[in-house]
């Protein structure tokens, strides 16, 4: 099921897209459960916006090897948590703004996972069960402040720096997915989660160790090998099999 969350004529809408047709929702479906109302949209006539509107977005880290090494870095042991602002947070179609042209700022293709339940202290063997559904991230990252601060918060953390969508796919295998950008259709990142380093399971356990996590909530499972500067003017497309394409656009 594809769920999407969407503006048209000012209100918000929740709906199930199938094919191009959104069959509205009678609520918002990180809330509780939702019934499909009779009313239909074009999904050439709305506005996209980001599937959900996270509490919390934790973000891993180096969680694909020849990403690693792309970045000079070990491998960290453990899944290597952090956290960036959910006020960061755009939806499919709308531009990244780039601070400023004097720091490389580069794009990051990672599988984002949406929490639907609240979760702590969760097992390995249950840890899926929590999980809402999937859809397509972007941590935008200001390289500079990055290795300047040496911390992440400050450079993931400016608003438009978090792309998500188009919708949230519940029925994806996290195990086994392709994960692909383009830059101005040019393909850079191409790899599958079956390379992810720690597992959705894995991550889920290490990350409700520490934190309670909560319905709408997302996290962020690390970017593959292949990141690259953006430009004004330049167009991504992340495409996840299963999830569909986010497509964002570097303000000029
Ligand atoms: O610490 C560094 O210099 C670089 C770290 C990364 O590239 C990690 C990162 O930004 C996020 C990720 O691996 O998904």
């Amino acid at each position: 099921m594809k769920y999407i969350r969407y503006r048209k004529e000012g209100t918000i809408y929740y709906g199930v897209l199938e094919s191009e047709t959104i069959t509205r929702l009678d609520g918002n479906y990180i809330e509780g459960p939702v019934q499909k109302i009779s009313a239909t949209d074009s999904l050439d006539e709305v506005e996209v916006l980001a599937p959900t509107e996270p509490g919390q977005l934790i973000a891993i880290g180096l969680n694909y090897a020849l990403h690693a090494e792309e970045q000079g870095k070990p491998l960290p042991e453990e899944p290597m948590m952090f956290m960036l602002s959910p006020t960061a947070v755009i939806g499919h179609n709308a531009g990244i703004t780039l601070p400023t042209e004097d720091h490389r700022i580069d794009y990051e293709a990672e599988l984002a996972v949406v929490i639907g339940k609240e979760a702590k202290d969760v097992t390995r063997e249950e840890a899926l069960s929590y999980v809402f559904g999937y859809t397509c991230g972007n941590d935008v990252s200001d390289r500079y402040l990055q290795k300047k601060d040496g911390q992440y918060t400050r450079a993931k953390s400016y608003a438009t720096f978090k792309p998500l969508g188009p919708v949230i796919e519940t029925d994806l295998d996290p195990s086994q997915t392709p994960i692909k950008l383009s830059l101005n259709g040019e393909v850079k990142q191409n790899s599958n989660t079956s390379d992810l380093i720690h597992s959705v399971e894995e991550i889920l356990v290490q990350v409700s160790k520490v934190m309670t996590l909560k319905p709408g909530d997302v996290l962020m499972t690390g970017t593959p090998s292949g990141v690259g500067p953006l430009s004004p003017g330049d167009e991504l497309e992340i495409e996840i099999e299963g999830i569909g394409k986010l497509r964002n656009y570097v303000n000029n």
